[in-house]
């Protein structure tokens, strides 16, 4: 490792999922899960960067070959030592092994570090692969499989891992296994478990790998929806179906994972939760600072009001989350919750209306989109997406029988919620569209005004 160390930082850095942004990695290695073929190893370092302020694990697959793997040219880390090492997810070795030792419920070991396959279903056998180019935080594997249900699977590797449940693995198995088709099927997960000082036992066990059902030919409602905005087309009947979908999943969610009625203290645990969000935010985005009172009278008001049970809940949803599909309509995707929020929080049963909220957010993003690229005019997109956020409550109100209306108060809060988020998530990520959800924060603590 002390030779492939430095090399690997300097790959790492350069890498989308990479967190600190600008710094050098600072690399030590935790664990190690060691597999492969003859001719191939592949190493999965479990390597923890201390870079940033508060030190975050990464999975880091390596495969290790003695000759040039010429269609993995792009996914070259480097040469050690007289061997190409690469980004195992673009060779066919490591995906072989991760596909087999999770359908198989087998188990890698290494040093310090261990992990263990867990099948719902059999996805069959790897014919080829390549990574899904569109991935962000985490690095997804398209698989063509025989012998399998379905001609392709979806292999989501965690680039960043924890201890505990990832709630992107158990929501989406768990709908799954309930038997929806609002979300894609599973077919298993792989586990790890790894040292760690910090615990009791001095053991972290966590998800590594997820394995689901790829939708060839699908698209995501994002997409969709903007294409349909640009060219003045009616939403309305996709919007409202979108609404009953969401709304499915969530009874689904319900009937699944523990409910707890909301007590008032966990409704000062919420909108406490709001205010230090907001607090953030303002730090790195001093424009809210102007609306700080009119933010707090709409949390305020949320104290006063009636509240919903809590579920598990999506905890980030948006329309870039939803996949359209032609043979089975909306499909939901991405349970891995907020990525700016701890994950202990979102592991936690939450309000639905987190989630309403976000989607309602969404259609005004399209409109701010929109507007900002000066492909639409400003008032006919935002009354196509005043009428997608009418529709969609219009459906998920008929699905869940919510009267959406009757908890305007909290819902109004949740959306000034998620716009301050996106916000700090804008400053952070894009800062050319940051003047999308400042413009909703102004337009949200004016009353009346939607
Ligand atoms: N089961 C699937 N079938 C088809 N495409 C998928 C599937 N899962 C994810 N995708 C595609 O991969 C993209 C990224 O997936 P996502 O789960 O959101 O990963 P990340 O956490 O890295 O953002 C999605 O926007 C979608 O286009
Ligand atoms: O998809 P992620 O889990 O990575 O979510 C993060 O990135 C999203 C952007 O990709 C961001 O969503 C915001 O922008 C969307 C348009 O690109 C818009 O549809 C969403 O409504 C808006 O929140 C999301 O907030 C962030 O967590």
């Amino acid at each position: 490792m002390s030779v492939v160390a430095p090399v690997l930082a300097q790959w790492m850095a350069r890498q989308r999922w990479y967190q600190a942004k600008g710094a050098e990695p600072a690399l030590r290695i935790v664990g190690t899960l060691d597999g492969g073929t003859p001719g191939v190893r592949v190493a999965t370092f479990l390597l923890l960067d201390e870079a940033a302020a508060e030190p975050l694990l990464y999975q880091v697959p390596v495969a290790f070959r003695a000759q040039p793997l010429p269609e993995a040219q792009s996914a070259l880390i480097g040469e050690v030592d007289g061997r190409y090492l690469y980004d195992a997810p673009h060779d066919p070795a490591y995906v072989d092994l991760l596909l087999r030792t999770i359908s198989e419920g087998g188990r890698l070991e290494g040093a310090d570090a261990s992990a263990t396959g867990h099948p719902s279903a059999d996805p069959g056998t790897a014919v080829s692969s390549h990574v899904f180019s569109g991935e962000q935080s985490n690095t997804s594997i398209v698989v063509e499989v025989d012998g399998g249900p379905v001609p392709q699977v979806i292999v989501k590797l965690f680039r960043l891992v924890h201890h505990g449940e990832n709630p992107d693995v158990t929501l989406q198995t768990g709908i799954s296994a309930a038997g929806s088709d609002r979300v894609p099927r599973s077919f298993g997960v792989l586990t790890g478990s790894w040292p760690d000082p910090g615990r009791a036992d001095g053991v972290a066990v966590g998800h590594l790998a997820a394995v689901q059902e790829f939708l060839p030919g699908s698209e995501d409602a994002w997409r969709v929806a903007l294409r349909a905005a640009a060219s003045g087309e009616d939403f309305t009947g996709r919007a409202a179906e979108l609404g009953e979908a969401v709304a499915e999943v969530h009874e689904t969610l319900a009937d699944v994972f523990p409910t707890v009625p909301t007590t008032p203290a966990d409704i000062a645990d919420a909108v406490a939760l709001m205010r230090s969000r907001l607090a953030m935010a303002a730090n790195e985005v001093p424009a809210l600072l102007e609306h700080r009172e009119e933010i707090d009278a709409v949390y305020e008001r949320a104290t006063r009001a009636e509240w919903p049970a809590q579920q598990r809940v999506h905890g980030d949803l948006h329309l870039g989350q939803v996949l359209w599909t032609d043979a089975r309509g909306w499909v939901i995707i991405d349970f891995e919750g907020e990525p700016l929020r701890p994950m202990s929080e979102r592991s936690r049963p939450d309000i639905a209306l987190r989630d309403v909220a976000g989607m309602l957010r969404s259609f005004d993003y399209v409109a701010g989109s929109l507007g900002q690229d000066g492909s639409s005019d400003a008032s006919v997109a935002s009354a196509w997406a005043a009428a997608g956020r009418d529709a969609f409550i219009t459906g998920y109100g008929r699905r869940s029988g919510v009267d959406l209306a009757s908890h305007q108060v909290v819902l109004d809060a949740f959306e000034l919620d998620k716009a301050v988020y996106e916000t700090l998530y804008e400053a952070r990520n894009r800062p050319a569209w940051l003047g999308i959800p400042l413009a909703a924060v102004a337009r949200l603590v004016t009353p009346n005004a939607g």
